[in-house]
This record gives structure tokens, sequence and C-alpha cells, in this order.
């Protein structure tokens, strides 16, 4: 039996995509599909990466076109990431195709932990990633990535060069600092220091940079989140932030300057124990799900409070490249999906398409 180009069109319409939601056919993913008799080569392509998802949506799409009636199947799953629109007004930074800013409505709540293990799992996913840690007031990113101590170079006598750690392109401004000296700084030095260290670090060819801002919602935060050409905004909460409307702030930040908000992630939601290994709801639950009905955002994952989280991000090794097989760098992987995707279905960024109007007097 042959098949028809509406034949399989029609099967390919029929599997949705895990996180977009939307079916392949709708989505354009469906790239050089070639059919002799019934016989079907495609190439399925993600506007997000999710390498680990590559087998079972390979079988997926196998098995939705040989009950239509193919007889053999061949599945490319490939990925292109674009880059896509950020606030009206902010110049996009060279070498970054989108910024993803890790927020919190205070401090302690876990966002450093959350930045460093999302920008992981994306690099695990297989998206070239960088991370910015913005946050001023402990620049904690170099002794959770094991290269505090070193000191970014220039290699071009100008930009700095972003250090390398798991596979991270990274910069903090706990570089240039003594994280030990208090730093009194007044707020239009921070977001000068900040936006300049974004700005002047060659990063290369970054599919995400990740930035790890400094935790509140006051006017250093307003200013950066205005000054930053953010593509998109997680924001990370603990089940008592919640109760304390801190978190509830955070969005509103975010949507006075028109970022989208990617979604909230929930930490230390549950306490595993280490002896029994019992999950219990110490704050209480359903929380985060509440205020995303509320405010209509995505909870995007739970992360439990587990002690091996703290002493694996702390020794300069977090979860996701200290145990990537486990159940944390699992979820930690499911959020960083799901914040691609949700950012791969955003309006794409034609800016640097635009002809350049040139006024000649005459
Ligand atoms: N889910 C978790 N389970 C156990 N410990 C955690 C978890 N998340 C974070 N921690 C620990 O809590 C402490 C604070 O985390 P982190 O530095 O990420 O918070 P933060 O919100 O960035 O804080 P700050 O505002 O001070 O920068 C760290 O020691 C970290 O290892």
């Amino acid at each position: 039996m042959s098949l028809t180009d509406a034949q399989v069109q029609a099967a390919l319409a029929g599997v949705t995509d895990p996180h977009t939601g939307k079916d392949y056919v709708s989505n354009k993913a469906v790239k050089n599909l070639k059919i002799d008799g019934a016989n079907v080569a495609l190439d399925i392509e993600l506007g997000y990466p999710a390498k680990s998802q590559h087998a079972a949506i390979r079988q997926t799409v196998t098995d939705k076109l040989k009950a239509a009636g193919a007889a053999s199947v061949t599945v490319n799953v490939t990925q292109k990431i674009v880059t896509h629109s950020v606030q009206k007004g902010v110049k996009l930074v060279g070498g970054v195709k989108n910024i993803i800013a890790v927020a919190s409505g205070k401090g302690g709540v876990g966002k450093s932990t959350t930045a460093v293990n999302l920008a992981l799992a994306l690099s695990a996913e297989g998206a070239s990633v960088g991370i910015l840690d913005a946050d001023i007031y402990g620049p904690s990113q170099p002794q959770m990535l094991g290269i505090s101590g070193q000191t970014p170079e220039s290699e071009d006598g100008n930009k700095l060069t972003p250090l390398r750690a798991h596979g991270l392109q990274a910069m903090s401004i706990g570089f240039l600092v003594d994280v030990e000296q208090p730093m009194v700084w007044r707020g239009p030095m921070v977001t000068q220091a900040l936006t300049q260290l974004l700005g002047e670090t060659n990063w290369k060819d970054l599919d995400y940079l990740v930035i790890d801002m400094p935790p509140g919602t006051g006017d250093i935060q307003l200013t950066l989140a205005q000054q930053v050409p953010v593509t998109g905004a997680v924001i990370v909460t603990t089940p008592q932030d919640i109760a304390l409307l801190d978190a509830r702030k955070g969005l509103k930040m975010f949507e006075k300057v028109g970022i989208p908000i990617l979604g909230i992630v929930e930490n230390m939601s549950i306490h595993i124990c280490s002896k029994c290994g019992a999950e219990e709801h110490i704050f209480g639950t359903g929380g985060a799900e509440r205020m995303s009905k509320d405010y209509n955002i995505e909870v995007l994952g739970d992360l439990p409070l587990d002690i091996k989280i703290r002493e694996q991000v702390d020794g300069g090794s977090p979860t996701v490249v200290a145990d990537p097989d486990g159940r944390v760098a699992e979820i930690y992987k499911g959020i960083a999906r799901k914040v691609a995707a949700k950012i791969a279905e955003q309006a794409k960024d034609h800016s640097s398409k635009f002809p350049s109007i040139v006024i000649q007097n005459t």
C-alpha cells in the first residue's frame, strides 16, 4: 500500500508535542518529508532543546505513521533555537539568542540553586548555555560552579572571556569583586556595573543566557528588568514566600516592564527524610497552584527540600551534573524543557531583518 502526502500529514497532525501542546504539522515541525510508496522519512524540528526526549518522540511518530499504513519510517529529531523578541526599545546582547531571568521576591528561597541547575539542564538537553551571576548581594555562582578564585581574562584586550564550568560559559560579579568585602553600592552603580558585565563579556553562540538576578523587587531589580533584554522570567518561590506575597510582587515587577513570565518554580516544597525517604509537605500544599490560578501562570515544577541538593550545589557540582540520572535532575530537566518550549512559542525577533532607513539630504 502506498501512502499519500495527505495521509501522512493527517497522521502527523495527530501527534501532539508534549511541551508546546501543539501538533507537529500546525507547529511547522515537519521538515524534509519524503514518501516513497509505503516508506516515509522525515525530520521533526523542535524549537527547543530536548535531547532526553528524542527517542520517545521518534517512537511516537513512528507508531503513528505505521498505524496509518507506513511500512518503514525513518524519523530524525533535530532542534533549531532562534532569537525571540524582548521588551521594546532594548538592544540585544551580542552572541546571545535568548535571556532567561531567574528572580525571586526575597532572598534565600533557592534562586541561585535553581538558576544554575536550570542552566545545566538546558545544556544537558542540548543547548549552548551561559550563566550570568547578577546577584550583587551574594554572588554565589563561582562557588556553585566550583570556579571561585578564578579571574576572567580578556583575549582581545577589550571584552572579558567568560569562564567555563560544566560546559557552561560563566560570568559573575563575584569574579570581579572580593565577596568577603561588604559592598555598599548605590543603585545606579550596581545597574551600570551589571549591564556593563553583560555587554562586555565575549559570549560565544549562546542559545540561552540564564541571569541569576539580585533577590527582591526594589529599584535595582526594576532598573535591571528595564535595561536587560530579557526574553522571559522564571520566578522562584518557597511555600512560605507565597504566603508572604513577595513572589506576587516579583510577578508584578516583570509585568510592569513587559517581560513575559515563563512560570513559577516552587522550591523546597516537600521535605524528604534522608533516613527513611518519607515525603512531607511541612509548609502546606497548593500555594504555587493557587498563585498560578490567580495570575494565570504555570507552575513549571516543584523541587523537594533535599540535603543532597544543598550539598551538591554548595560543593561546586550542582545536582544536574552530580546525579544526572536522578529524580531531582529529571525535575530540573523537565522545567528546562518547559521554559525553552515556552520561549519557542513566543514571537521571533525580526529586528535584525529590518532594512536600515537612510535619510539623504538632497
Ligand atoms: N531544594 C533545596 N533543598 C535543600 N537545600 C536547598 C534547596 N534549594 C536551595 N538550597 C540551599 O539553600 C541555600 C540558599 O539557596 P540559594 O543561594 O540558591 O538561594 P537564593 O535565593 O539565591 O539566595 P540569595 O538571595 O541569598 O542569593 C543554599 O545553601 C542552597 O544550597
